[in-house]
Parts: C-alpha cells; sequence; structure tokens
C-alpha cells in the first residue's frame, strides 16, 4: 500500500516529521534533536521530497543510522511527481556556480549554495594551498564554509596545528648535487609519489556536486593517495567506481601518446568511525574489503563529536528562522550536554578490544587515527597495529590537543622503539609541501592533507585537486633541493631542529612508560 501525498503533508512539524529519500517515507521526529546537521535542515524538508537535498550531502548509507521503525512506507510514484513538480515550481533551484570539471561535467543545478556573483577567482592565483581557502569562500555558502573550517572550542587546537610547522627550522646542507630529486615513498606497500595523501573528509558533496567521484578523478591524474571517509556523500563502491573509470581512461588517453603518465596508480585507503551499531560496523567493514580499500584507519578520536562551535552558530540561526526556538537554543549547548552518554552515532565504549576484533575482521594493515600521546602509541604496537595517525582531528576535537609534530617528539623521546615498528603519519595544519619534509626527517612515513583538498574541490573541482597536489609537490622538491637532500631516506633527524617544539613537549614528573 502507498501512501499519498496529502498524508505526507500533514508531518511537518517537530512533533511529527516525516520526509522522503528514494520513495520511501521515514518519520525522523526521534532522530531530528540527534541530526548531527540539526534540527532545522531535517524540518525544513518534513512533509516532503527531501532526496535531492538529501543527496548532496549524504550517501544512502546514512539511512541506517535511523532509529529502527523510522521507516513508514513507500509514496505512491504518481503523488511523488506531482510532489517534486509542486515543490520545484515553489523553490525553484538555484543555478551552479561551479566551474566545469574537464573530466565529467557538474550537473546543471547546485541546491547546496546560492549563486556566488563572482565565482572564485582565477585558478592561476592559486599560488598556495592557502589561497584555495578564500576562493572557495566565494563560492560557498556560509554554512558550508563554516562545516570545512569549523574547529573546536575557541579555536586553539586548529591554532597549534597551524603554527606547529613553523616551529621547526631546517638545517640545510649545501654543495650536495641536488639535480634529481625523488619524493618516491610508499604507503602499506603502494607506490606514492609523495610522501602525502589526502586525508579523510565527510561530505564533500556539501562542496561539489560529484563529490568524491570528483575528488578521485583529480587524484588519478597525479597518482596520489586518499583515506576515504565512512561519512563520505557517495556510497564506497561508487568511489572506488570513479577511480577506476578515471584510470581507465588515462590508461587509454596514454596509449594513444605512447607514452605514460609516469605516475603510481593512486590508492584508496578506508577511514572507520565505529558505529553505536555494531552490525554498521560490521558491514562497513566488509565492504570496504569487497570494494578494495588498501587500508583500514579507524577514527579514536571521536568518542563524542568535539565542540564545532562556528557549526553551532549556523545551526541555532537556521532553527530560529524556522521557529524552532528550543532547538536553536539546545544547538548552542549541543547534543552531548551534561554528562549523561552521548545518544548519537559513534561508539562511545570504544576501547582497545573493539582494535583486535576490528583487525580481525579487516585482515589487513590496520592505522589508529587520532593518536596523541606516546603512551597510546606504545598501546597500538602492543595490539598489533601497522600504523599510528597522530592527529587531533584538524582541531576539532579536543580543545587544546597536541599538535601532530609534537606528539611525534614525545614518542622519538619515550618510546622511540614504536618507530621502527609501525608505520608513523602525521597531520593537521599542514599547508606548505616543504614541511613535508620535517614529518618525514622525524621518522614519519607521510603527512595527511585535509581542508585544502575540499576548499580545491569546491572551488575548482578535479583540476583543483590537481593542483594542490601540484603546489604541494613542487614545494616538497624545492624544499628538498634546498635542503640538500634528494631522496626520502637522506630526510634524517638531522637536517632539522626541533629544539622550540621540545621545549613545549610534555615531560613525565615521574616516567610511566
Ligand atoms: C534522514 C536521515 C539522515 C540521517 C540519518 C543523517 C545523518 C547525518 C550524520 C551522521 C551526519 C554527520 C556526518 C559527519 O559529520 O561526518 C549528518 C550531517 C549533516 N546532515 Fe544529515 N542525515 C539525514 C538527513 C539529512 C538531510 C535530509 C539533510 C539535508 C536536507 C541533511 C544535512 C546534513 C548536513 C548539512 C550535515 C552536516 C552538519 C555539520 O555542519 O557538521 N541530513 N547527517
Ligand atoms: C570538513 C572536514 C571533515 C572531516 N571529516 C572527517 C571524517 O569523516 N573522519 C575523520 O576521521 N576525520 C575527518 N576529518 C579530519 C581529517 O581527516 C584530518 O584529520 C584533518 O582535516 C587534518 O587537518 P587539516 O584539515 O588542517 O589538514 C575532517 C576534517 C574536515 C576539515
Amino acid at each position: 500500500m502507498f501512501l499519498d501525498a496529502a498524508e505526507l503533508a500533514k508531518h511537518n512539524t517537530a512533533s511529527s516529521c516525516w520526509i522522503v529519500v528514494d520513495g520511501k517515507v521515514y518519520d525522523v521526529t526521534q532522530y531530528l534533536e540527534q541530526h548531527p546537521g540539526g534540527a532545522a535542515i531535517l524540518l525544513k524538508q518534513g512533509g516532503t521530497d527531501a532526496t535531492a537535498k538529501f543527496r548532496t550531502v549524504h550517501s544512502p548509507d546514512v539511512l541506517e543510522y535511523l532509529p529502527k521503525g523510522s521507516y513508514v512506507g513507500k509514496i505512491d510514484p504518481t503523488a511523488l511527481k506531482s510532489l517534486t513538480t509542486e515543490l520545484s515550481s515553489s523553490k525553484p533551484a538555484t543555478t551552479s556556480i561551479l566551474p566545469p570539471s574537464p573530466s565529467a561535467s557538474p550537473p546543471p543545478t547546485s541546491l547546496l549554495s546560492p549563486p556566488a556573483p563572482n565565482g572564485p577567482p582565477h585558478i592561476a592565483h592559486c599560488v598556495t594551498v592557502s589561497d584555495f581557502e578564500p576562493a572557495a569562500k566565494a563560492v560557498l555558502s556560509q554554512n558550508v564554509f563554516s562545516y570545512i573550517s569549523s574547529s573546536a572550542n575557541s579555536g586553539l587546537s586548529l591554532q597549534g596545528n597551524l603554527s606547529s610547522w613553523s616551529s621547526i627550522k631546517f638545517r640545510p646542507r649545501v654543495l650536495r648535487d641536488v639535480q634529481h630529486v625523488s619524493a618516491k615513498s610508499t604507503i602499506f606497500g603502494h607506490a606514492s609519489p609523495f610522501p602525502f595523501y589526502v586525508s579523510a573528509m565527510g561530505l564533500l558533496g556539501r562542496g561539489h556536486p560529484n563529490a568524491e567521484a570528483e575528488l578521485v578523478r583529480g587524484l588519478a591524474r597525479r597518482g596520489a593517495h586518499a583515506m576515504i571517509s565512512s561519512e563520505s556523500s557517495l556510497p564506497m563502491e561508487e568511489i572506488v567506481a570513479a577511480l577506476r573509470d578515471e584510470q581507465q581512461k588515462l590508461a587509454s588517453q596514454d596509449a594513444s601518446n605512447m607514452q605514460g603518465s609516469g605516475f603510481p596508480p593512486s590508492q584508496l585507503h578506508f577511514q572507520l568511525y565505529v558505529h553505536a551499531d555494531h552490525s554498521v560496523t560490521l558491514s562497513r567493514i566488509r565492504r570496504a574489503k569487497a570494494a578494495g580499500f588498501k587500508s583500514i584507519w579507524v577514527t579514536v578520536d571521536t568518542a563524542s563529536l568535539g565542540k564545532r562551535t562556528s557549526d553551532r552558530r549556523v545551526q541555532a540561526a537556521e532553527a530560529l528562522e524556522v521557529g524552532l526556538e528550543s532547538a536553536a537554543e539546545q544547538a548552542g549547548v549541543g547534543r552531548n550536554t551534561g554528562f549523561y552518554p552521548p545518544t548519537a552515532h559513534f561508539k562511545p565504549s570504544l576501547s582497545w578490544e573493539d582494535i583486535v576484533w576490528i583487525k580481525k575482521e579487516w585482515g589487513g594493515p590496520l592505522v589508529l587515527k587520532g593518536v596523541q600521546c606516546a603512551e597510546d602509541a606504545k598501546l597500538a604496537l602492543e595490539h598489533g597495529c601497522e600504523g599510528i595517525l597522530l592527529s587531533n582531528h584538524g582541531g576539532r576535537q579536543a580543545h587544546t590537543a597536541p599538535d601532530a609534530l609534537t606528539t611525534l617528539l614525545e614518542i622519538r623521546t619515550y618510546c622511540p622503539e614504536v618507530l621502527g615498528k609501525l608505520d608513523i603519519f602525521v597531520d593537521g595544519g599542514l599547508r606548505d609541501g616543504a614541511d613535508v619534509l620535517k614529518a618525514i626527517c622525524l621518522g614519519a612515513t607521510a603527512v595527511g592533507v585535509g581542508r585544502p583538498f575540499f576548499y580545491a574541490l569546491a572551488a575548482y573541482g578535479s583540476k583543483g585537486v590537481e593542483r594542490c597536489i601540484d603546489i604541494l609537490s613542487e614545494e616538497l622538491a624545492t624544499g628538498m633541493r634546498l635542503t640538500g637532500i634528494t631522496s626520502l631516506d637522506e630526510a634524517l633527524p638531522d637536517r632539522v631542529n626541533a629544539s622550540r617544539l621540545l621545549n613545549e613537549m610534555w615531560r613525565p614528573e615521574k616516567s610511566r612508560l
């Protein structure tokens, strides 16, 4: 039995809110207060077909997060048709402000952002990766820009990340014949042209209509690796398929040009949030394995979502706009108020035992994403992990969390044995390719880069992604030449002066390590 449009339309209030996604009706009333995107954004879709808006943000996978019993039934397809027409005539879709993508034409409309009066500046103006931020700001709505740039509390973790890289200085060597330099490296045995990769970022669809598919097309043209978020806007299988498709196109172009790109194939790694519902986590792991991801990176710094201050301001404003005064007030203090266990998505009881079963289920390289001290690095080794990512989630989780370089120094000081046994990755605040070398000198395998790629994607699509890689790799090559390093095995600790950060590093009163 189908539901009809008149019945659906009645459920558009906070006391009964139904939405349609892909012809199915869901009662999201109970979920309104839990939705990390805020109650207002869902309520605005109440009683209507939310499919178009939903698809610009989410993959259908998130529907698994709805409480049991949320599915109401199917809607009459003819009713849906009239409903869609009605909606589109009352709420016209905005014109896309995104530049044409070289690989795939973006859909003609974007429901995400209002049209930018001027569009982004010419891509030629992006000379450092920080230049992508104002370019994206010019084309994104305020709430999407806030989602990307947001950081925890007063922003000190983010500030610490950004400044940590310049606290370390190089100790260049001269007269070392640097005609030929190579930044070739490997990540879990897979070749990468450079020791950096794109960090996991959820909901790329908020910045570009082709979302993660557009990202991986840009990566494929440069052979770069990426960690794909389990909160992506596209299902993981579609992201892998987009990469393969682009790689095939490149192979046929190479065959007709009689020359190869010279880059190894890009590889994808899977970032996992451990969900409160075990079956959701298990199914993600199995699908990632079947889809061919090369390693799994379990995020361990998100027992609860951090206080994303600017997002809360946006959500409060959105709620007030639709007259939801109490939701607006709640947005400011968050949904995990007080000391009650958080009820939302991520498993708050996550512990080392979970790592053991995830490792067994995955059966390949496992990295802990979000290690922030030497003790946990040591425990990761004891629990059989293959790698650790020293990260404070781009300053989005704990307030005044340590930056990754300081944690790396702490590990070098208090448990140096970890260095030879685990692959160590770092991320947070990297905005200059030359700085990548500093982490490598201190023993890192590779560095993750987040926001600059999101901004580049939002402003210029896959062309921006390629340019972001080109800027970082040129800076890295120049940095290598000017410090007298021709290959990464020459990047050793004596090439950097980390005294300033070492001064700030934690020291135990009485070591328990
Ligand atoms: C109905 C089922 C839905 C579920 C289960 C759901 C679930 C989620 C989850 C888990 C996140 C957090 C993702 C992350 O931070 O990585 C999120 C964020 C978000 N959702 Fe939904 N969502 C639903 C519907 C929608 C719809 C219909 C819209 C838009 C009309 C929407 C817009 C957003 C936005 C904008 C965010 C980002 C919030 C931020 O600024 O951090 N969601 N949602
Ligand atoms: C918009 C955005 C979304 C993110 N989403 C995720 C995510 O889904 N999973 C995760 O483990 N980390 C996520 N992160 C953290 C990144 O993986 C990475 O740790 C961080 O962005 C690195 O800092 P940077 O942006 O300064 O380079 C996100 C970061 C940003 C900026």
